[in-house]
């Protein structure tokens, strides 16, 4: 079994953990209760120039702890303060150590839009994100079915949440792109092998058209990486570990800009 297997089943246990707490008819009541939402994420993307999804990550399968300390409301303001476009939040608790009161607290204390950052199988999780207060949801081709992939794209339209659509390959562009993604992420690294290789956004980029949002994530870790990325055509860079890691979230920001 892959980690990402294992991600998605622990994501699988969690729902239905969730659900004896509160059932999905409830949530949704609770969901659909709220304003629609403005679809700010994908906006946040639409600048001239390119945008950075910064992550609040404690941990990660693939390299371990990345911050023993881990004042997530101080690291997203900071992330706002540096100019960040959106926040990243990883909620998934078992590998990332992540958690959903983290997005809830983050969402509620930055103006800037948040990304519910988790391994999504049911559509309970996206009324769960609409709840804690995100306003776009990670949606990974490869643990997914084309048909999930429509549904989920057409849940989050009706909340108004921006779905960020994950692929690593054509094939998985090919699947985005049917199920209606108006953004697609490429995953600069392989979530079967852990490798990284920032080159894998270039030879994509081609796959999709201008009218999508492309976001090259992982892997990034100097200004030259941003440059070649941009210079691609991506509109916007999703990064984690080099933030994360950096004592001075607004120096490393400004620098990976090239300022
Ligand atoms: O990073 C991992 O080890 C990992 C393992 C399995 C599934 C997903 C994983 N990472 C999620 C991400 O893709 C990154 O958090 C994100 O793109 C930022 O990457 P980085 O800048 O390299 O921290």
């Amino acid at each position: 079994m892959t980690s990402l297997d294992q991600l998605a089943q622990h994501a699988a246990e969690r729902v239905a953990a969730a659900q004896q707490r509160l059932s999905l008819r409830e949530l949704r009541r609770q969901a659909l209760a709220l304003p629609k939402g403005r679809f700010a994420f994908e906006h946040a993307l639409q600048k001239p120039g390119i945008s950075f999804i910064c992550e609040c990550k404690k941990a990660s399968p693939s390299k371990g702890i990345l911050a023993e300390d881990f004042p997530y409301l101080y690291i997203a303001r900071a992330y706002e303060d540096a100019g960040a476009d959106c926040i990243s939040v990883l909620t998934e608790p078992k590998w990332f150590l992540g958690s959903d009161a983290y997005l809830q607290e983050i969402a509620a204390a930055v103006s800037i839009p948040c990304l519910r950052k988790d391994f999504t199988i049911s559509d309970y999780q996206i009324y769960e994100a609409k709840l804690l207060g995100a306003q776009a949801v990670l949606l990974i081709c490869s643990i997914l079915s084309p048909e999930q992939l429509r549904t989920y794209i057409q849940l989050c339209d009706e909340l108004g949440l921006s779905a960020l659509v994950e692929a690593h390959d054509a094939a998985e562009i090919s699947m985005g792109l049917t199920a209606g993604a108006r953004i697609i992420g490429v995953n600069n690294r392989n979530l079967k092998d852990f490798s990284v290789h920032t080159d894998n956004s270039c030879a994509l980029r081609k796959l999709v058209p201008k009218e999508v949002l492309f976001v090259s994530e992982s892997g990034v870790q100097s200004a030259a990486d941003v440059e070649k990325l941009q210079q691609t055509g991506a509109d916007a860079v999703l990064i984690g570990e080099a933030l994360m890691r950096a004592p001075d979230k607004k120096a490393r920001l400004s620098e990976l800009r090239g300022a």
